[in-house]
Order: C-alpha cells, then sequence, then structure tokens
C-alpha cells in the first residue's frame, strides 16, 4: 500500500528530529517540505508570528482548528506554560493518527488534546464534555470557508471572554473573504493583520489577529 505524503512527513520526522525535542521535529518538518514535498503546516515564517501571538497571550485553554499533520500543534504546545492545555480538532481520522504520533514523538501530548470531527459538532460540546468554560486563544486553519461559521458558533457557545485571540492562517492564499469581512466589520473584534507569505514559498500570505472585545 503505498504511502501518503503526510506518512512521509512522519517519517521523516522519526528518523531526523529528536525524540522529546519539539524544536527539532518543527525543524524536520519544515525541511522535508521545503526540500521535498509541499505541505499545508504553517511553516517557520508564519509560525514565528504565531509564536510571538502565543506568547503575548500565555494561554490556559487554546484551540486549534484543523490539525493536519500536527506543526502548528507542536509550535503552541511547546510554549504553554505548566498546567495549560491545547484543544485541537481534526475531522480526518488519518490526518488525526499522524498528529498524535507527531505530538507524542515531541513529547508535548501531555499538553494537547487532540479532538477527532468536525469543527462544528466539537465546538458545541467544549463546555459540557471537555470542560471548558472559555477560550483565551484560537488558531484557525481548516478549511477556509468555515473560519465564519466556527467565529460565530464559538460566540453562540459563549466560549469568547473580553480578551480572547482568534489568529486566523492565509488571510491572503488560499484567502477568508468571509471570515475578514465578518470580524473587520465587527465591532466585537478589534483586529491587525500581520503580512507574510505562503509557507514554503515566495507568494505574499497574511495572518489576521481578531481580539474579541466582549
Ligand atoms: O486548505 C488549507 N488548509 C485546510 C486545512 C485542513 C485541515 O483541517 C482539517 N479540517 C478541515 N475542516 C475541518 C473541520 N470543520 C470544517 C468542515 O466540517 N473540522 C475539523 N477538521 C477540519 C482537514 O482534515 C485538514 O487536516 C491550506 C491551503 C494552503 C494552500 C495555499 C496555496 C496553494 F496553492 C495550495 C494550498 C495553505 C495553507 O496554509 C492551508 O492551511
Ligand atoms: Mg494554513
Amino acid at each position: 500500500m503505498n504511502q501518503t505524503k503526510e506518512q512521509r512527513i512522519l517519517n521523516f520526522v522519526l528518523q531526523n528530529a529528536v525524540r522529546g525535542d519539539p524544536c527539532s521535529v518543527l525543524d524536520a518538518i519544515d525541511k522535508y517540505c521545503s526540500e521535498k514535498e509541499w505541505a499545508m503546516n504553517v511553516g517557520n515564517e508564519k509560525g514565528v508570528i504565531l509564536d510571538k501571538t502565543v506568547e503575548e497571550v500565555s494561554p490556559s485553554v487554546a484551540l486549534e482548528l484543523g490539525t493536519y499533520c500536527g506543526y502548528s500543534g507542536v509550535r503552541i504546545a511547546r510554549l504553554l506554560k505548566a498546567g495549560a492545555r491545547l484543544l485541537t480538532v481534526e475531522f480526518n481520522p488519518e490526518f488525526a493518527a499522524i498528529a498524535k504520533q507527531m505530538f507524542e514523538f515531541a513529547g508535548v501530548q501531555d499538553k494537547v488534546r487532540l479532538l477527532e470531527g468536525p469543527s462544528e459538532e466539537i465546538i458545541p460540546q467544549l463546555k459540557k464534555k471537555y470542560e471548558v468554560d472559555t477560550l483565551d486563544f484560537v488558531f484557525l486553519d481548516h478549511w477556509k470557508d468555515r473560519y465564519a461559521p466556527d467565529t460565530i458558533l464559538l460566540q453562540e457557545c459563549n466560549l469568547l471572554r473580553k480578551g480572547s485571540v482568534l489568529l486566523a492562517d492565509n488571510v491572503i492564499i488560499p484567502g477568508t473573504p468571509e471570515f475578514l469581512n465578518y470580524v473587520r466589520n465587527n465591532s466585537h473584534f478589534q483586529c491587525t493583520n500581520y503580512p507574510s507569505h505562503l509557507e514554503y514559498m515566495k507568494a505574499a500570505d497574511a495572518m489576521e489577529k481578531a481580539v474579541f472585545l466582549g
């Protein structure tokens, strides 16, 4: 049975990174995806923007929508303070299996909980089933046409509080027009745009930070 690209990425990490060293895992994924096969990890350039935002927020409870291979999950989890946790949502079982192994190899599995299923089903369960009060930080990196509806759903489920920070990947490429229109024209959000580049490429991309004002 032929391997998938995601399995090849994981194998490259297992053979080239250092178990328990999250930075070596990130470096290995970035090396493989820039030299061998492109993949939709947030990458190192936009990853630094993600790092700075996570450090600024210092979340106790963080949510990620769209785990994929676990690159940004490792990136976020490695910066979390003791006792803080990342909930990451992935509905493709094959990607979820890859990401779980990625988290374990990186040594961040105790800080990360991977929730398998579609975000529109998981988000309404966060309070009761996953004991979430409110979310301090949300990283949006799943299907681009789902950023806006899921942002509305997070509000409807009372999961955002004054100061909750949303950070969205890919607001230029592939682009998230409905999300940008929604948060930028909404008095309950304070938005900041961070120009960057598409992972492993020269094309322009950007991230958008939207702080919920309550
Ligand atoms: O498409 C991109 N990302 C999508 C991520 C999807 C992952 O998230 C999972 N997922 C999706 N929707 C949901 C969901 N809920 C919604 C559905 O129910 N609930 C749970 N999990 C979900 C998928 O299973 C994947 O694991 C992208 C593209 C380019 C790109 C740029 C330029 C190019 F030329 C080509 C590509 C660059 C990027 O950085 C990108 O992030
Ligand atoms: Mg992305």
